[in-house]
């Protein structure tokens, strides 16, 4: 199986010493949560094709041992990247995670 490798470490961010160092990150920034939104959209679509072909399959609607595996991913980011985590999750499952 193919795996997605572990993306390169950021570089350090030198602190702006004038506005238009502050504006040239913010671009940085808009650039960032654009991809953000994508990403995370292309995240809920696999997640939900998985479970459409979980479900159509028979299997659990939720493989929690999967889950618990990311969950240890979003850890790195502190207590907000866990709640990011099962937000994320929780995206993934759509209609699929609703009681
Ligand atoms: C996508 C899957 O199905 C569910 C959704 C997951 C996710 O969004 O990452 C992880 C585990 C499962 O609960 C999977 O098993 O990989």
């Amino acid at each position: 199986m193919r795996h997605v490798s572990e993306p390169a470490p950021l570089p350090e961010i030198p602190v702006p010493s004038d506005q238009d160092g502050i504006d040239l990150l913010r671009v940085e920034i808009d650039a960032a949560d654009a991809e953000i939104v994508r990403l995370i959209q292309r995240r809920t679509a696999l997640s939900q094709a998985i479970g459409q072909a979980r479900k159509s399959l028979g299997g659990p609607r939720i493989v929690y041992s999967r889950e618990m595996a990311i969950l240890d991913r979003f850890r790195a980011l502190g207590p907000a990247g866990t709640d990011l985590g099962m937000l994320l999750l929780a995206m993934g499952r759509g209609k699929l995670g609703r009681k």
